[in-house]
């Protein structure tokens, strides 16, 4: 992606001579100082820098990794604006990409939300403005009938991950067409420094079918195709070719993540490639089993068993579905009921009212199991009201709906009412954590997609949850990558809730605490790893023999190390 004006008809750069593009392959020199993956930058000792032609490309001085992360660190914080830190973290993984990573694990609950929600929302927003080097893989309409082409074009060959979007759903912001691939972007830096993934093994992709975002469609910067999305069968047979070629380039084994597609797309991708590629899909699955992993925790607070309690979602699509079909199939396996009548607990609110059976002519597949017999209620309150939940749960990507009438309802009917607001980014999410604590005068357990700080309601400290599935594809992806998993089972996903949940200590419970600090994520996801594998071993879906007998210490020696290496 040059700056020069392209001469489309002989592909060279008006005016010039044509010129071939080349490359040492082994760095040294100039190069290795530009090469992110090797980059040392002041840390090369004197041996390395005189063993690799680097002596006076770089000042005297010789400075130590723990010292470039303060210096980095110390410059960071000086960035008072979100998207500017976000910048500069971009530029970091660009120039040094180990330090990008020592520093985003040593620092994670500092700059988890400048290089993922909400901060990403606003740079994919902004895509087009603050793109300087291309990251990730594009493939467009353009490249039907060559997208196996263009997946050869990525410079490595071992790739264990994928994660994928087309754009059209991107948080809660809606279609931001091809600027959606800060979203794989992010989340694939997140399998690396949460999850131990080879930096190397990971390949973010937007698939660009072009936008419906007008806005996008007339800002000259944009990046991706002018043009409206495409649909039906054109949609489905470059879906169908990137599948087919994604298996043909990296083999059986290679994990494909569905990120932020639409849901009209989303649930049908899924069900069409769950039996023949090892994929999840982020938002329905993953979000699911880290909701259900806080409501295993959560009952140590409220009391009861999954089974006592009411659950109301506003908000049924992907999340909202997908959360309220783990917990009836966790409800089901525990009581041994069926999962119709397991349902019977869980009600959903869309943007019609309740979900009702009189709605059934209307509904999409994916909200039939959940309408119920009941009179029409056309909005949330009065769905409170009705239902009396103990559980609401915000995945409607609408701000603010969450309302003091709402939260005032659900804590005259709860002592302890557990209120999630799960809307990304920080914008759409249903509520604040201190609209929660004070409208419910302190009672709430209160858990949100992105961030708040802790509140201070009457002189007591409220800390509020991140209820994100952060916690979970992370630690998901490497369990099943580190076992050489076939395929996805839902029981890998009520694997992965439990091993989340098991890592909250008394002492986290003893403050409101139902998901444990990002501070431990690498042991965390090494638990959820050890359990997503132990399962798979048990259902006859991982080809790795023979079994490790330690699957956590296993784990843990799988993981990526930002620490530098020493160069001889
Ligand atoms: N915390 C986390 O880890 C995650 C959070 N999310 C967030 O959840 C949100 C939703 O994502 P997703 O489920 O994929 O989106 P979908 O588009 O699939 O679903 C949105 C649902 O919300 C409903 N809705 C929209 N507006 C209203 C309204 N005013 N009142 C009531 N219901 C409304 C829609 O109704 P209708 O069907 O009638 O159109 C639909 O059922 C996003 O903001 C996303 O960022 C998603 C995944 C993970
Ligand atoms: C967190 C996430 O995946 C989303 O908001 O879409
Ligand atoms: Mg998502």
């Amino acid at each position: 992606m040059g700056d020069g004006v392209v001469d489309n008809n002989n592909g060279g750069v008006q005016g010039c001579q044509l010129v071939t593009p080349w490359n040492m392959s082994i760095s040294s020199g100039h190069t290795l100082l530009r090469d992110p993956r090797h980059n040392k930058g002041l840390a090369f000792t004197e041996r390395e820098r005189h063993a690799h032609y680097l002596t006076g490309l770089l000042p005297p001085i010789i400075s130590t990794q723990e010292l470039q992360e303060k210096k980095v660190m110390q410059m960071i914080r000086q960035y008072e604006v979100p998207l500017q830190r976000y910048i500069a973290m971009i530029d970091l993984q660009e120039r040094n990409e180990r330090l990008f990573y020592k520093i985003l694990i040593d620092h994670v609950e500092e700059l988890l939300p400048v290089v993922y929600t909400p901060t990403v929302g606003e740079a994919c927003q902004k895509f087009g403005s603050i793109f300087r080097r291309p990251q990730g893989l594009y493939i467009s309409l353009k490249d039907k009938g060559q997208v196996l082409e263009v997946l050869r074009n990525w410079p490595e060959r071992n790739i264990e991950v994928i994660v994928v979007t087309d754009g059209e759903r991107i948080l809660g912001l809606g279609d931001l067409g091809c600027q959606g691939m800060g979203i794989p972007v992010g989340k694939l830096s997140l399998y690396t420094a949460l999850g131990g993934v080879r930096p190397s093994a990971c390949l973010p992709i937007t698939v660009d079918v072009g936008t419906n975002n007008q806005k996008l469609l007339d800002d000259e910067f944009y990046i991706g195709l002018k043009q409206n999305r495409a649909r039906g069968e054109e949609y489905d047979e470059l879906l169908e070719e990137f599948m087919k070629a994604v298996k043909i380039n990296y083999g059986e084994k290679i994990l494909i993540q569905f990120e932020d597609f639409a849901n009209h797309n989303a649930f049908s991708l899924l069900n069409r490639y769950r039996t023949t590629h090892l994929v999840f899909n982020d938002d329905i699955q993953g979000t699911a089993s880290v909701v259900l992993s806080g409501l295993l925790s959560a009952l140590k607070l409220l009391g009861g068993t999954l089974s006592d309690h009411t659950f109301l979602f506003l908000g049924a699509g992907e999340a909202g579905t997908g959360i309220a079909e783990l917990i009836a199939l966790q409800i089901s396996k525990k009581t041994g009921t069926s999962i119709e009548e397991a349902r019977k607990k869980i009600w959903l609110v869309d943007s019609k009212g309740l979900v009702v059976s009189s709605r059934k002519e209307s509904l999409p597949h994916f909200k039939l199991p959940w309408a119920h017999e009941h009179e029409p209620i056309s909005n949330l309150l009065e769905a409170v009201k009705d239902i009396k939940p103990s559980v609401l749960i915000g995945t409607s990507g609408v701000g603010r709906q969450f309302t003091q009438e709402v939260i005032e309802a659900m804590s005259s009917i709860n002592e302890k009412p557990l209120i999630m607001a799960l809307s990304n980014p920080t914008s759409q999410a249903e509520c604040t954590a201190e609209e929660a604590y004070t409208w419910s005068k302190g009672k709430a357990i209160f858990a949100s997609g992105s961030p708040f700080n802790p509140v201070t309601y009457e002189d007591k400290v409220f800390v509020p949850g991140q209820a994100n599935n952060a916690y979970i594809f992370p630690g998901f992806g490497l369990g099943l990558i580190m076992c050489g998993a076939t395929r996805v089972h839902d029981d890998l996903l009520l694997a992965a809730s439990e091993g989340l949940a098991s890592q909250v200590t008394d002492e986290n419970y003893a403050k409101g605490i139902i998901f444990p600090p990002f501070s431990s994520i690498r042991n965390i996801s090494a638990h959820i790893a050890a359990k997503v594998a132990d399962k798979a071993y048990e259902l006859g879906l991982a080809s790795l023999q023979p079994r490790p007998n330690d699957l956590v210490k296993f784990a843990e020696s799988c993981m990526y190390s930002p620490v530098y290496p020493i160069y001889r």
